[in-house]
Parts: structure tokens; sequence; C-alpha cells
């Protein structure tokens, strides 16, 4: 089964993208963790989205905060998905790097998850790469319906508490 390529522009993103790698583990899929900004090492990151389809890696997770280049100019060298999370600064909150993020071109795709939404954006790649043929995306599949099964049944659980103490 192939990988996911976590990247972020900062090791300061880690306190975000710690959360995609949580997801992913919660599904028995594995990933690597890197840094390289299209800012401060343009070369660098160039090199990995070129090469990271060779490298086993099946979907791409991009993290970045303010002028949030990285995850576009990723999907622009790469034939992999590639998933931007906007990560929350301390000016902004977050919008400046949702609408870089969001604002791509046509023809280059960044599917964007909301701001702060690494663990979404690890879930999505869970289900990209369950998406695919084989036992592996099969299993990640069948645990992927357990999972909403289980959201649906705590959510109800919720409501039912709720309700049970209004009325
Ligand atoms: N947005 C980018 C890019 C890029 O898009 O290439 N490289 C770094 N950064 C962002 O700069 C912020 C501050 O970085 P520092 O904390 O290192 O100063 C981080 O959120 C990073 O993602």
């Amino acid at each position: 089964m192939a990988k996911v390529g976590i990247v972020m522009g900062s090791d300061s993103d880690w306190r975000v993208m710690h959360e995609v790698g949580e997801a992913l583990d919660e599904f028995g899929i594995e990933y690597v963790v890197g840094v390289v900004s299209a800012h401060r090492m343009p070369e660098e990151m160039i090199a990995y989205g070129k090469t990271a389809h060779e490298k086993g890696i099946g979907v791409i997770v991009a993290g970045a905060g303010g002028a949030a280049h990285l995850p576009g100019m990723l999907a622009a060298v790469t034939p992999l998905p590639v998933i931007g999370v906007p990560v929350p600064l301390k000016y902004l909150d977050g919008m400046d790097s949702l609408l870089s993020i969001v604002q791509m071109p046509a023809g280059v795709p960044v599917a964007t998850v909301s701001i702060g939404g690494a663990r979404n954006a690890g879930l999505l790649a869970a289900r990209i790469l369950g998406a695919s043929e084989g036992v592996e995306a099969e299993r990640i599949r069948k645990q992927m319906l357990e999972f909403q099964a289980d959201l649906k049944r705590i959510a109800q659980e919720k409501g039912e508490r709720l309700k049970e103490n209004l009325n």
C-alpha cells in the first residue's frame, strides 16, 4: 500500500499537522513526514514534488501558514493528489492561508480542508488510498465504514443524553 507524504512549510506547523499522522495511525496507514518550503527551499521543494510518486507515496498532505504557496506548488509538479491544510497563525486567523491554498487556477487542483483541519486531511488521504484496488484498500474501506458508524452512534448517544437532561 502506498504511503502518505506529510509535508509542511515549517516545523512550527507540526502543532497542527500532527493530527494528520494521528488519523493515519488509526487506519494503520504509513506516512513520511518532512519540512519543505516553497519560499525558503524552492529547489528541494520542487525535487520533493517531482519524485514523491517514485518513492511509494500515493497522496501528499501539505500544510502551511500565511502566504501558503507550498500545497499549490507541489500540485504543480506532482501527478499525485495533494490535500492542502491551511495552518492558522497569529495574524488573520488562517484566512490568508485558506485563500492561498483554495484559490488554485484551473488545471492544478488542491483538495483544501478547513483552517486547522489536519485530522480531516488525514481521513481524506485514507479515503483516497481506500478507493483503489487490492486487499489493503478493501481493509481501509471497511474500517472507514466502521469509523462512520461509530461517529453516528456517538452523535446519537450525545443527542439522547441532551434530551434526557432537558426533559
Ligand atoms: N507558507 C509557508 C511556506 C510556503 O508556502 O512555501 N513556507 C513556510 N511557510 C509558512 O511560514 C509560517 C511561519 O514559519 P516559521 O514559524 O518557521 O517562521 C509557517 O506556517 C510556514 O508554513
